[in-house]
């Protein structure tokens, strides 16, 4: 089963309040959902692998810690995703960025593909995928298993905001895949909202509605 990080930091609570607010026009929100981004990619990135590197300050020479050079890769949900992925470069500018466009059916609430590039040694890469919201989990579900299918083993997943049920059937299709969520809220509504949630994150994002 797949770990599930609830983002606890106060910066990132006080930011997600922000959001939700239906007060919040699209700059400020495109500016919220891209500083949320980079905090929880701090805390996505814990675990990265250092190495010992001799450095020459000024007064003398220290043994220090650098990146051991592991390779890392984004991948945003279009539309919304492409919110975070900025946030996340700002603190990873080597990694390489794929995109998977999906948009949910909202009848059927089913997720309907309509791009994928990935980078061409995405399978060397440890890969975050980015998507603001995770409601019923069928579109993240969905683009985790496109990009198992390229051939890539190490996959997380970011999220703003998550209902029970998305989570839930993440862990059930991807165990393998750690889950980092900002804030995990009640319920999805008969649309397939999450409740409180920001309403449409994409909208938001692009005023598109
Ligand atoms: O967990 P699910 O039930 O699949 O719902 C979540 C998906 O719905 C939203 O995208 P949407 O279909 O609105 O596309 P957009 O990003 O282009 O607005 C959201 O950004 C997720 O991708
Ligand atoms: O609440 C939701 C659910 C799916 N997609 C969104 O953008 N918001
Ligand atoms: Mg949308």
């Amino acid at each position: 089963m797949g770990h599930v990080f609830v983002m606890d930091h106060p910066l990132i609570q006080h930011k997600v309040s922000m959001l939700r607010s239906k007060d919040t026009g699209s700059k400020e929100f495109r500016e919220l959902v891209e500083e949320i981004a980079m905090l929880m990619c701090y805390e996505a990135t814990r675990d990265l692998p250092l190495e010992e590197i001799e450095v020459e300050t000024p007064v003398a020479k220290a043994k220090a810690k650098a990146l051991a050079g592991k390779k890392l890769g984004i991948v945003p949900i279009l539309r919304a995703g492409l919110g975070m992925v900025d946030g996340m470069l700002n603190l990873v500018p080597a990694a390489k960025v794929g995109h998977i466009g999906l948009y949910r059916d909202p009848e059927t609430l089913e997720p309907v593909e309509y791009y994928c590039k990935l980078p061409y040694d995405a399978p060397e890469r440890d890969i975050y995928v980015l998507d603001p919201m995770l409601a019923t989990g069928g579109s993240a579900s969905a683009a985790i298993q496109f990009i198992k299918d390229k051939g890539v083993q190490r996959i997380r997943f970011l999220c703003l905001i998550a209902a029970p049920e998305g989570i839930e059937r993440l862990n059930k299709d991807h165990p393998d895949v750690d889950i980092y969520v900002a804030a995990l809220d009640e319920r999805l509504n008969d649309h397939g909202y999450i409740v409180p949630g920001l309403g449409d994150a994409g909208d938001r994002l692009f005023g598109t509605k």
